[in-house]
């Protein structure tokens, strides 16, 4: 098998919303979809013609498996998983919230547990995806690194909590800022546009603002200053969103909220 990215067979145990995203990433990024085979309940078809089963295939041993279910469904693959895992398989999980303890709890074999936490742009190579884990060596870290910087900006954590904290930031970030689309159209809307033009409106310009903050060396203040025209109609906007820190207080209300569920969901994986 001389797929650059994959060193062996990649199974996908669940593939939904994310894993779809990260398969038709990878796909577009040149692995081969015969090398990739999608374990899910409903047997339904995942396009690229990549085989789909309904149950563990017997017919080859997977270099890399996938965990790409909900959290929640964690003791529901584990057992059927288990036995099926060498000590070479590179067990990746994107699973929110689940600790690489509570993976090594419940999966001995596998010499490299890692986790990635990906946000839904990797279905365009435009994600970010953050990396945390154990047991992994130089080939298993370039493996992983490979993998996930074709699916856009991948970056490593060694302390889990800072991984964690990451993952909201990018991982349910994307989410955050569509609730910000949704609202500036909104609002423009209730001061007399049309929903669908403001809606058309605000994404071209969020698309080309973060288009130019990324291409540019200035910060976000510095990026913002030069919107805002002294006594213009930018800075009595900005006012608003600054007064009170209005805005930074939301956001950190956003992500602490984020953060204590998290919490939550590691301590349930870890009860099991
Ligand atoms: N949606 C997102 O933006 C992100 C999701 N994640 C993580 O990705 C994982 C999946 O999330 P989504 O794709 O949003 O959920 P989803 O509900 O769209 O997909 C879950 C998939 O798992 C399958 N599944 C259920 N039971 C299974 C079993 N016993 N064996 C194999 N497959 C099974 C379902 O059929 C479905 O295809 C979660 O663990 C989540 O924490 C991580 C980062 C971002
Ligand atoms: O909402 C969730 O739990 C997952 C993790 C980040 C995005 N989706």
């Amino acid at each position: 098998m001389a797929d650059p990215l994959l060193p062996g067979p990649l199974w996908f145990v669940g593939c939904g919303n994310m894993g779809s995203a990260m398969l038709d990433g990878w796909i577009a990024a040149g692995i081969d979809p015969a090398h990739v085979t999608v374990i899910r309940p409903s047997g339904r078809p995942v396009g690229h013609d990549v085989r789909v089963l309904t149950d563990y295939p017997e017919d080859e041993v997977p270099a890399i498996v996938l965990l790409a279910m909900k959290p929640y469904q964690l003791d529901a693959v584990a057992p059927v998983l288990t036995p099926i895992l060498e000590p070479e398989t590179l067990l990746l999980s994107i699973l929110a919230g689940v600790e690489i303890a509570s993976l090594r709890t419940r999966f001995a074999a596998p010499r490299t547990i890692l986790r990635a936490m990906p946000n839904l742009p990797v279905r365009l190579g435009k994600g970010v995806v953050n990396l945390a884990g154990e047991g992994a060596d130089q080939t298993a870290r370039a493996l992983a690194t490979g993998l996930m910087a074709a699916l856009g900006h991948a970056e490593w954590f060694d302390d889990e909590s800072q991984f964690a904290l990451a993952g909201h930031l990018t991982g349910a970030g994307p989410a955050f800022l569509f609730r910000f689309i949704d609202a500036l159209a909104a609002a423009a809307e209730t001061l007399g546009l049309p929903y669908d033009q403001a809606a058309r409106l605000a994404l071209r310009m969020v698309e080309g603002a973060a288009a130019l903050a990324a291409a540019s060396p200035d910060d976000p203040e510095a990026l913002a200053r030069r919107v805002a025209s002294p006594g213009g109609t930018t800075e009595a906007g900005l006012k608003v969103l600054d007064e009170d820190r209005a805005l930074a207080d939301l956001m950190l209300r956003t992500l602490e909220a984020s953060r204590l569920r998290g919490i939550e969901m590691a301590l349930a994986a870890r009860e099991g």
